[in-house]
């Protein structure tokens, strides 16, 4: 579960009280995510999702994140609006256990999660992933990604001679760091990215969007890249042995629907796959290793996406064949 801090009830009122949103009626804890800790509020005048930051976001980046939130919504993109509070600030700075931590008040947007998704769905969040990297365009702030090719190393040093701990085949992975980080292709057209668009961070209603998610990876990046990342995310069972051809293909037709891809984003495809499953097995992996015993968190299996790795290692260009 993810609710990592309390906040008090009195203390909640008092900071809902500061925004301008009617009184609190109720707060509860949401088990979703692993990163942050959220509850669905409820005031006299709606819903609204509350997020503390913790030790993965940086408070320095939460402008570009919450400004980002702001820019995409104005463009009519499905993204969540951030409440700004009375002084017109857009986040807010708790002691919590003499501990600072930010919070930010937004948008509740309706729609579920897809647990297992449809060619239909992922149609659908490829159109809107290509509307999000147009309209990012003109958003001016600029964030490099804390999670691209640097920081795998820096994950894989920290794991180094524990793999075994998770899973012996896991040994592989500086291997295929050092092959995918050389292979790592430069100027492809770029864009703000999302970067973590699983289908979690996806809200559907109705068969179409009503909610893109979770923006804490966004960043300066190669828009194919995080194309790549979706289909990683959405194209496989959950363990990561079967692709479904028909989501992939679905996915990338409708991203082409709004967006079509340069023939050198195409040709890039195959190992910008390998380096979006080679990013979340070393992620998680780290967290698996890491995770303190006491945290109210289940931790996700880096094999899921050592898996993916593997599949696209040997798939090569036939999956991405247009
Ligand atoms: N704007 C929103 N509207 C509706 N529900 C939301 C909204 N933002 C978050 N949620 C709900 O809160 C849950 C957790 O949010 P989120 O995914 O941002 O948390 P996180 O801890 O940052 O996630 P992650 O595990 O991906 O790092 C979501 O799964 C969703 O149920
Ligand atoms: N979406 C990530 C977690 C948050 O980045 C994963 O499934 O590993």
């Amino acid at each position: 579960m993810a609710v990592y801090t309390r906040i008090g009830a009195e203390e909640m009122a008092a900071l809902i009280d500061s925004f301008d949103v009617g009184a609190l009626v109720s707060a509860k804890g949401i088990a979703e995510g692993v990163s942050n800790s959220n509850w669905l509020v409820e005031t006299q005048r709606g819903r609204f999702i509350l997020t503390m930051y913790e030790e993965r976001t940086d408070v320095a980046d939460l402008p570009f994140f919450l400004g980002l939130l702001d820019h995409l919504a104005a463009a009519g993109c499905p993204v969540p609006a951030t409440i700004h509070d009375r002084t017109g600030a857009a986040f807010q700075t708790l002691s919590c256990k003499g501990r600072d931590k930010a919070v930010a008040l937004i948008e509740f947007l309706p729609g579920v999660s897809a647990d297992r998704p449809t060619a239909a769905q992922a149609h659908a969040v490829g159109s809107a992933l290509a509307g999000v990297h147009l309209s990012a365009l003109a958003f001016a702030m600029r964030r490099t990604d804390a999670m691209g090719p640097a920081a795998w190393l820096r994950f894989a040093t920290s794991c180094a001679g524990r793999w075994q701990e998770i899973d012996a085949r896991l040994s592989a992975i500086p291997d295929h760091l050092a092959r995918i980080a050389a292979q790592w292709p430069a100027d492809l057209p770029s864009s703000v990215i999302h970067a973590d668009l699983f289908p979690d961070n996806v809200l559907l209603l109705d068969g179409r969007v009503s909610g893109l998610i979770d923006f804490y990876f966004a960043c300066n990046g190669p828009m194919a890249y995080d194309l790549a990342v979706t289909h990683a995310a959405w194209s496989f069972d959950s363990q990561g042995r079967a692709f479904d051809a028909a989501l992939g293909d679905a996915l990338l037709n409708g991203y082409e629907t709004v967006r079509p891809l340069a023939a050198s984003e195409r040709a890039a495809l195959p190992v910008l796959a390998q380096a979006a499953s080679l990013r979340f097995a070393l992620t998680r992996a780290y967290d698996w290793l890491n995770t303190p015993p006491d945290a109210l968190v289940t931790r996700k299996n880096p094999v899921e996406f050592f898996n993916r790795l593997e599949f696209y290692a040997r798939s090569g260009a036939a999956v991405f064949a247009p």
